[in-house]
């Protein structure tokens, strides 16, 4: 058995990971730690575990947490991962973060669009971008992954099957993106209060959200143009609490003569075998209630002629393949297990 401790289990992705490696079956979950409810019945923090978690939250005592597990879930705010990752990676553990510290390659990127300086710059080169169906080969070889964003997945998975194919205009891509409000964790936090949420919509972060530089560099990774891609992304916040939905716009080049059958057609190839990726036949656009609670994706791609340009719709679980059950995902590759295992439930509908 993989023994698996959670670092932040008290926040809503450490929760969702406790959720889902409670049911994997080859995870026993060790330690899940706490800032605030040190000594607290994990199962009285969130009573939906009742009789079934039995473990006290602990706090951080990285030695011996680090030392117990095959593997660290970080479900911490951004800036609190790197002792973390260089213990386990001084005990030879793997270490899958979800937040934010191990996604970049630059470092100058992180810390102009995060506002803090990194601790361990030199340990970004061994991490890997933990998006399976892009990077399946290096993350089976890797102990570091840095789990993507909630918004880049759901924009990753949207674009990648057109980038570096000659098709679109890799320069004027706009990413609209919609997400439920346990996005911005379970902090108290005066945006996320009912009065501001409900009946509401709003775009944040517009020109200057974080996930912008994460999607560029990873877009630009597989356009592999010399030249790094620039696009725009506005996120809104959306009254519901869970789910995003990614609304991709991408022109297509002057010289492209394609239609929405042979679009599709091609993302039908890119994602063919996947477990989590579903492409919607013509006509068919995902909702965010088809991904509630589960690790599948949808999309669903168009060619509008008379613009002349592809737009893609992709709907994820922000806290499933948007965090948790990707991090789950990448802990079955970094163990050679089957990837899909601990992560075959399907959402909850209505
Ligand atoms: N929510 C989402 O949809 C997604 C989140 N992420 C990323 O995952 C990470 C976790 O997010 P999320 O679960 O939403 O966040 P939450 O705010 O819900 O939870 C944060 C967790 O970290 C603990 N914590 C907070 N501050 C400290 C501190 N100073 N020292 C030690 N522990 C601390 C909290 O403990 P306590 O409960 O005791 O306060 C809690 O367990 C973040 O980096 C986030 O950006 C990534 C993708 C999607
Ligand atoms: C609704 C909402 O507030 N969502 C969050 C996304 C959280 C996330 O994934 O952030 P990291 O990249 O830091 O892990 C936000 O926009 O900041």
């Amino acid at each position: 058995m993989i023994k698996a401790a959670i670092i932040g289990a008290t926040g809503y992705t450490g929760a969702e990971l406790v959720r889902l490696l409670r049911c994997h079956p080859e995870v026993t979950l060790t330690d899940l730690t706490t800032q605030s409810y040190v000594g607290q019945s994990f199962a009285d923090v969130y009573p939906h575990f009742q009789d079934q978690v039995t473990q006290v939250c602990c706090a951080q005592d990285l030695s011996a947490i680090a030392g117990e597990a095959d593997v660290l879930f970080l479900a911490l705010p951004h800036g609190l991962s790197v002792p973390w990752v260089v213990e386990a990676r001084r005990l030879g553990k793997k270490v899958i973060d979800l937040g934010a510290d191990f996604r970049f390659r630059q470092v100058q990127t992180y810390e102009q669009w995060y506002h803090v300086t990194h601790e361990a710059p030199e340990l970004l080169s061994e991490a890997v971008y933990g998006l399976p169906e892009l990077h399946r080969a290096s993350i089976r070889q890797a102990s570091i992954i840095g789990n993507p964003g909630c918004y880049p997945t759901a924009s990753m998975l949207a674009m990648a099957p057109l980038l570096g194919q000659g098709l679109i205009d890799e320069g004027r891509i706009i990413i609209d993106a919609k997400s439920g409000v346990s996005g911005a964790g379970r902090k108290a936090v005066l945006g996320s209060l009912y009065a501001e949420v409900n009946e509401n919509v709003k775009p944040y972060g517009v020109a200057t959200h974080r996930h912008t530089p994460e999607i560029e560099q990873e877009a630009s990774r597989l356009a592999g143009s010399d030249q790094a891609i620039k696009l725009s992304f506005t996120p809104h916040l959306m009254p519901m609490t869970r789910g995003i939905l990614a609304t991709v716009y991408m022109d297509l080049r002057p010289e492209a003569d394609v239609t929405a059958a042979q679009v599709r057609e091609r993302y039908q190839a890119f994602y063919a075998g996947e477990t989590f990726v579903h492409v919607m036949d013509e006509g068919v656009w995902p909702q965010t209630k088809w991904s509630y609670g589960s690790n599948h994706a949808f999309i669903g791609v168009t060619v509008d002629r008379r613009t002349r340009r592809v737009i893609v719709a992709s709907a994820i679980d922000n806290l499933i393949k948007g965090a948790s059950g990707q991090a789950i995902q990448n802990m079955n590759l970094l163990f050679d297990l089957p990837e899909t295992i601990g992560l075959t439930m399907s959402g909850i509908y209505p």
